[in-house]
C-alpha cells in the first residue's frame, strides 16, 4: 500500500517507521521544507532519541507529491492545523483512499471531532473519502523502540477500520477495531485535559493517592459527558479511554503530564508549554472541554480546576482544596 503521513512530528514519524517496516510505501509530508531536508538527510528525529528512520521513507513538503495515488492518508499534524493540512491535501487525494485521524483534539469553534473537521474539508472539495481514526496508550517514543502497544481503529464502517487494522498489524502493534469514533476521540482530546490535572497534582508534591483519585474520577467525567453525547460505554473502559488516560496521566514521556507538573510546581502555562517544547494538546483541547461541558450541562470539576488555574490564573493548591471541599456525594 502507498501511505501518506502528513506531519512530520514524533508521531507522524513513529508512525511512518512502524508503516514502512511492515512492507509498505510510506511518504512523510510536512509544511516545512526545513523539516522535510533534514529528516531525510539525518534520518533521525530530534524527539525520537535512538531512532532510525528506514531509507524507503520519502520526505516531502510538496502536497501534491505526497499525496498521488495514495492508498491511505494518515493525518499526524498537532490538531490545531488539522482542518488547514486537510483543506490543502483534500484536491490531492485519490476518491478511494482512507484517511485516518491520528491526532488528539476537538476543535474550539466547532467542537467537531477531528475527524468531523476532515470529513467536513472533504466535503467542501466534492470529496467524501472514509474517514478513520487511531488512538490508545501510544507514546511515540516507545513505538520508535518496537515496545508492545496496543492500538485501536476506530471507524463506523467496520471494513474500513479492519482494513486500517491490516495496516498496522505487526510485531510490536496490535491492534483492535471498535464502531464508535466519537468515543474514542473525545476520549483522546479529554484524557489530555485531566492528564494536565494529574501532572499539576504531582507537581504540587501530592501523592499516589491523590493522582490515581484523579485518574478515576477524571475518566468519569469523560464517560458521563461521552454517554450524554451519545458514545459507547465501553469505550471509555477500553484502550482509548482509560488505557490512554492512564498512560498520559503517568508516563514520563506525556507532553501533557510535564506541562502540568511544571504548572504545579508555578510555571504559568504558556512558560510550561515552551518548556515542553512539543505540542501540548491538552492545554488546546481546554476550551473545547469545557464548552463541551457547557453544552450538555455535565459536572465536570477536574476539568473545570484545570481551566481556573490555566485560564484564570487560580493558584493551584487552592483550587484542589476547593476539589477536596465540594459537597459530598455517591460514588
Ligand atoms: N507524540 C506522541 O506520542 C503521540 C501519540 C499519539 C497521538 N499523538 C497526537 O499526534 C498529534 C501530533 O503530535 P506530535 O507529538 O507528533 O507533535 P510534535 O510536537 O512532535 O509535532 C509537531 C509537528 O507539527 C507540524 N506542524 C507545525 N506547524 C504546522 C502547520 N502550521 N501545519 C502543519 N503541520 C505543522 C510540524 O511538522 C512539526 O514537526 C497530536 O495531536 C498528538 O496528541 C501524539
Ligand atoms: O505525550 P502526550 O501527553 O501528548 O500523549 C501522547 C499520546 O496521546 C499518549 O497516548
Amino acid at each position: 500500500m502507498i501511505i501518506t503521513v502528513a506531519g512530520a512530528g514524533t508521531w507522524g514519524t513513529a508512525l511512518g517507521r512502524i508503516l514502512a517496516l511492515n512492507g509498505h510505501e510510506v511518504r512523510i509530508w510536512s509544511r516545512f521544507p526545513k523539516e522535510t531536508e533534514s529528516l531525510s538527510a539525518e534520518r533521525k528525529h530530534p524527539n525520537l532519541p535512538g531512532c532510525v528512520i528506514p531509507d524507503s521513507i520519502f520526505f516531502t513538503s510538496d502536497i501534491a507529491e505526497a499525496a498521488a495515488g495514495a492508498d491511505y492518508i494518515l493525518m499526524a499534524v498537532p490538531s490545531v492545523y488539522t482542518r488547514e493540512t486537510a483543506h490543502d491535501f483534500a484536491p490531492y487525494i485519490d476518491e478511494k483512499a482512507i484517511i485516518i485521524s491520528a491526532a488528539k483534539g476537538i476543535e474550539k469553534d466547532t467542537l467537531m471531532t477531528l475527524t468531523e473537521v476532515i470529513g467536513d474539508e472533504l466535503s467542501r472539495a466534492g470529496k467524501n473519502n472514509t474517514v478513520t481514526a487511531i488512538s490508545g496508550p501510544t507514546h511515540a517514543e516507545e513505538v520508535a523502540k518496537d515496545l508492545p502497544t496496543l492500538i485501536v481503529c476506530a471507524c463506523e464502517d467496520l471494513e474500513a477500520a479492519k482494513k486500517v487494522q491490516q495496516l498496522f498489524d505487526g510485531t510490536c502493534i496490535r491492534p483492535y477495531v471498535n464502531p464508535d469514533i466519537k468515543g474514542v476521540q473525545i476520549c483522546g482530546a479529554l484524557k489530555n485535559v485531566e492528564a494536565i490535572a494529574v501532572g499539576i497534582a504531582r507537581g504540587l508534591g501530592y501523592g499516589d493517592n491523590t493522582c490515581a483519585a484523579m485518574i478515576t474520577r477524571g475518566m468519569e467525567e469523560i464517560r458521563r459527558l461521552g454517554l450524554a453525547m451519545g458514545c459507547r460505554e465501553k469505550t471509555f473502559f477500553g484502550l482509548a479511554g482509560i488505557g490512554d488516560l492512564i498512560v498520559t496521566a503517568t508516563s514520563l514521556h506525556s507532553r501533557n503530564n510535564k506541562a502540568g507538573y511544571l504548572i504545579g510546581q508555578g510555571r504559568t502555562a504558556e512558560e510550561a508549554a515552551k518548556e515542553v517544547g512539543m505540542v501540548v494538546e491538552g492545554m488546546n483541547a481546554l476550551p473545547a472541554a469545557v464548552s463541551l461541558c457547557e453544552q450538555f450541562g455535565m459536572d465536570m470539576p477536574i476539568i473545570n480546576a484545570v481551566r481556573s488555574i490555566i485560564t484564570e490564573h487560580a493558584k493551584p493548591s487552592d483550587v484542589v482544596t476547593e476539589l477536596m471541599n465540594r459537597s459530598l456525594k455517591m460514588e
